[in-house]
């Protein structure tokens, strides 16, 4: 269970990247899904002690892609502190399945097909919902677990498509929901033809401009149409719960 942790200092207005050594190796995949429990909760107790002193003038951002679809972690977070914010970067659950699979690939070769792995019977159209890449797409359900310890009005939901076409816009919605400035804006962010993504500038300092790592914003896989069809349909209730749920219309359909 990979992770990093970064301090906001609201009133210094700058904020401050605190680099961890990973628990691990590192991955923020979540092929951690073997852990037993007494691994996970000693993680858990090293990953709160490793957690930075935050000043009443500071927030501390800890970001764990899984823990959103780690049974045990709406309960863990609740516990150590129930005030605790909660953002989660939801995207088109295909693309994502899509996205993850290429992931995979690129560290595996030998895995089977896309196309392979999303069925357990292809033809009756049965796909494999136990499958992580699909898995974790559910966000439906996911978000179940979460509401059974904290309020809606505690979780911030972030567009992943949003975020590539309007990163200011939505770092702004990001800065209401934690209640601070605004200072992340349109400044902050250029287009960087190469990369085929926005990335990131520093106005006032004079450090380079940083895009995201090469594992960020790879070419994707290509999948049979009809395979994408068949999952797209196969998200579309768990869509539309998720919309109903968070009062929001992502427009995955
Ligand atoms: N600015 C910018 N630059 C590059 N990539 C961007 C950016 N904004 C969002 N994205 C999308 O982020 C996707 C990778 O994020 P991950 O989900 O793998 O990150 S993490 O593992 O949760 O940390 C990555 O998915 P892939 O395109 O599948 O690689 C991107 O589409």
């Amino acid at each position: 269970m990979g992770g990093d942790t970064v301090t906001v200092k609201v009133e210094e207005r700058e904020i401050e990247e605190v680099e961890y050594e990973e628990m691990n190796d590192g991955d923020d995949d979540d092929d951690d899904e073997g852990d037993d429990a007494t691994e996970m909760a000693i993680h858990w107790v090293q990953r709160r002690s490793l957690m930075p002193r935050t000043l009443e003038s500071q927030i501390t951002l800890e970001k764990t892609p899984s823990y959103f679809v780690t049974q045990e972690a709406p309960r863990r977070i609740f516990n150590m502190s129930r005030d605790t914010k909660l953002i989660v970067v939801v995207r088109n659950p295909v693309t994502r399945a899509i996205s993850d699979y290429t992931q995979t690939l690129s560290k595996k070769p030998d895995i089977p097909t896309f196309e392979g792995l999303s069925f357990r019977n292809r033809t009756l159209g049965l796909v494999d919902a136990s499958w992580n890449a699909i898995r974790i797409g559910m966000y439906a359900l996911h978000l179940e677990s979460w509401l059974r310890y904290f309020p809606l009005a505690q979780i911030h939901f972030v567009s992943g498509e949003r975020l590539i076409t309007d990163p200011a816009g939505e770092m702004a919605r990001v800065q209401d929901f934690l209640g601070i400035k605004r200072l992340i804006t349109d400044k902050h962010f250029y287009f960087n033809k190469t990369k085929g993504f926005p990335c990131l500038k520093k106005p006032e300092s004079s450090l380079l401009p940083r895009c995201l790592g090469k594992s960020k914003g790879r070419t994707h896989v290509q999948i049979d149409p009809e395979v994408i069809d068949q999952l797209r349909e196969f998200y579309r209730p768990y869509n539309i719960k998720f919309y109903e749920t968070v009062g929001q219309d992502f427009r995955w359909e």
